[in-house]
C-alpha cells in the first residue's frame, strides 16, 4: 500500500461545518487538486479517525505524507494556554490535527501545513497565537475582504522575505515572494523545535519548519490557490510530494 500507481498517498485534514443542520465534513477541492498536480494521491481524513486509537495509527501506516489544510475555524485558545471562548471552533479538527502532527513527527513523515495548518504545527509544538492580529497595531492587515469575489480574496496581498539556509529557501528560486493573506490569527510564540522560514514586512512570522525533520514545512499563505499556474506554489507542493516519495521508499527498505 502507500504508493497507488506509483504515487504517494497524502492524508488531507477535513473540517466540520453545519450544512442545513447536518454535521458535515469538508475539504476544498483546491487542496486535493494541488496534491494531484504535484504527483500525489490525496486521501481526505475525517475526524472519525479519532474515535479509537488504532484507527489513526492504521491510517498512518499507509500514508506517505500529511497535508494540514486551511480553515475559517480557529484553534481553541485553551490549547495554547489562553482563557476565553472561541466562537469559530472545530474541536474535532484540533484533535485530529494535533494527533496527526504527533504521529508524523514521530515517524518523520512529511508534513505540509497551510494557514490554520501552520497554526496547528506551532501550537502542537508549544507555541502560541495572536487571537486577533488586527488588535495589535504593529501589524498590517492580514485578512481578506470576504465581500469580494474569491479571485480578489486570494489575490496577492503582501510580500514575505525568506530566511536564508532554510527548507523554504532550498525549495524556491527567490528570497522575496508576493503572497495572498486570509487569516485573522498569527504566530505570537514559536515553540522550541520550530525554525522561522519567512516573515512579512511587519515582522509577522509567515512560514516555519520543524528542526531535525526531513520535511515539516508550514506557511501562513495559500499556495494551494491556483497552484497549477504559480511556479512558486508548485515548487512548494512538488517539494512536499518529492519528500513523500522519499519517505515511502525509506519505509519499504
Ligand atoms: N482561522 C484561522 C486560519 C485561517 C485559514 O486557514 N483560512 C483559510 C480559509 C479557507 C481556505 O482557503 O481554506 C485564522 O483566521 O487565522
Amino acid at each position: 500500500m502507500g504508493i497507488i500507481f506509483d504515487k504517494p498517498l497524502i492524508g488531507v485534514t477535513m473540517c466540520q461545518i453545519d450544512k442545513g443542520g447536518h454535521p458535515t465534513q469538508t475539504v476544498h477541492n483546491k487542496y486535493l487538486d494541488a496534491v494531484l498536480v504535484s504527483g500525489g494521491v490525496p486521501l481526505a481524513l475525517p475526524h472519525h479517525l479519532m474515535h479509537a486509537p488504532h484507527l489513526l495509527e492504521n491510517a498512518m501506516t499507509i500514508l506517505d505524507g500529511v497535508l494540514l489544510t486551511g480553515s475559517p475555524s480557529n484553534i481553541e485558545p485553551w490549547q495554547y494556554g489562553e482563557e476565553g471562548k472561541e466562537l469559530h471552533s472545530d474541536p474535532g479538527r484540533d484533535r485530529l490535527a494535533f494527533s496527526l502532527i504527533t504521529h508524523a513527527m514521530g515517524k518523520k513523515m512529511p508534513l505540509f501545513g497551510i494557514c490554520r495548518g501552520m497554526q496547528e504545527l506551532v501550537v502542537a509544538n508549544g507555541g502560541a497565537l495572536y487571537r486577533q492580529i488586527s488588535q495589535h497595531r504593529q501589524f498590517q492587515r492580514h485578512h481578506e475582504d470576504d465581500s469580494q469575489p474569491l479571485d480578489q480574496q486570494y489575490a496577492s496581498a503582501h510580500t514575505v522575505t525568506v530566511e536564508p539556509d532554510g527548507l523554504l529557501s532550498n525549495l524556491l528560486d527567490s528570497t522575496t515572494l508576493t503572497v495572498n493573506s486570509l487569516h485573522q490569527q498569527g504566530i505570537r510564540e514559536l515553540g522550541p523545535q520550530l525554525r522561522i522560514e519567512a516573515r512579512a514586512p511587519d515582522g509577522l512570522i509567515e512560514a516555519v519548519s520543524l528542526q531535525h525533520h526531513p520535511f515539516a514545512l508550514a506557511v501562513q499563505w495559500h499556495p494551494e490557490w491556483q497552484a497549477e499556474s504559480s511556479a512558486t506554489s508548485r515548487q512548494l507542493f512538488d517539494g512536499f510530494i518529492q519528500a513523500a516519495i522519499r519517505y515511502h521508499k525509506e519505509k519499504r527498505t
